[in-house]
């Protein structure tokens, strides 16, 4: 809780409890340019996008806006500081929210071939390299159920996979999973994956929906939990990193998902 946290860390209240909201605009998709659309989206500065409506022109207020030629760079250079939080004991969260077709995949994963990887894969590596640095031993593993809620783990929906060159790959769960762990190690830049997973029915994220052809119509819950031993004092802080890209905001009744989809994408 945020009080335990002002007792262990006194004065830096502020920062473990604030939340910092960003905009990204994409630009037009060449179906989009094609269908004759044009941008109704502008950010007249940093912090400000217009967008026009039928009833005129609205204005947002963000932390800081990123506009269509900002690359995956420049928006990973303002959360990167947020993954050394993480390592030094802080709860950090970074998700992707917004209608369907917005960008929330794109930024938080990258393109399909990783030539543009995205948040998540930038700050495994990131973690990777903080981990190498400071010659720590990494221990990853997914988070399992919290049965008293009742509710299926979101986080058991995913399976994520470290290749020898800390490559990233991913492949999105359907929510009948009963039981995923992953755990890779890596020791003084050795790594050691290994592997286990009860029920391997995962299936492939993007489903074609009527809004997108290439939607994903389920939440993606990335959670790392950092354990940093001070061999000075023998304390031991926790740090929690949670990635997630949401599921479209927009309402269900649009996109056309039904039964089984539906449910994991209202969870
Ligand atoms: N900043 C960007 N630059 C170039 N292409 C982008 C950008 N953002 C998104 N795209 C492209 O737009 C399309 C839709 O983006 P994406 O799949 O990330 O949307 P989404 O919000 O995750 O949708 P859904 O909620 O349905 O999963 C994709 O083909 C993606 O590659």
């Amino acid at each position: 809780s945020p009080e335990e946290k002002v007792l262990q860390h006194g004065g830096r209240h502020e920062r473990l409890c604030k939340i910092r909201v960003f905009c990204r605009i994409r630009p037009l998709s060449k179906s989009e340019i094609g269908r004759g659309s044009r941008i109704v989206v502008d950010c007249p500065d940093d912090y400000t996008v217009t967008v026009e409506s039928s009833r005129g022109l609205k204005e947002f207020q963000f932390d800081k806006v990123f506009n269509s030629s900002c690359t995956q760079e420049d928006i990973f250079e303002d959360t990167s500081r947020l993954i050394q939080s993480a390592v030094d004991g802080y709860n950090v969260c970074i998700f992707a929210y917004g209608q369907t077709g917005s960008g929330k995949t794109f930024t938080m994963i990258g393109d399909k071939e990783l030539k543009n990887p995205g948040v998540i894969p930038r700050a495994f590596q990131r973690m990777f390299h903080i981990i190498e640095e400071n010659k720590m031993k990494f221990d990853f593993k997914a988070n399992q159920g919290d049965s008293r809620s009742g509710r299926e783990d979101l986080s058991e929906q995913f399976i994520f996979i470290f290749t020898q060159k800390l490559q990233f790959h991913m492949k999105r769960l359907s929510h009948t999973i009963s039981y995923v762990a992953i755990k890779s190690t890596l020791v003084h830049g050795e790594e050691i994956i290994t592997d286990k997973y009860e029920n391997d029915k995962y299936f492939k994220c993007y489903l074609s929906l009527e809004m997108n052809s290439e939607s994903s119509r389920s939440h993606l819950i990335i959670g790392v939990t950092v354990e940093s031993t001070n061999h000075t004092n023998g304390s031991v802080t926790y740090g929690k990193l949670s990635l997630v890209d949401l599921a479209g905001s927009e309402r269900a009744a649009k996109t056309g998902a039904k039964d089984e989809q539906l449910k994991e994408e209202n969870s």
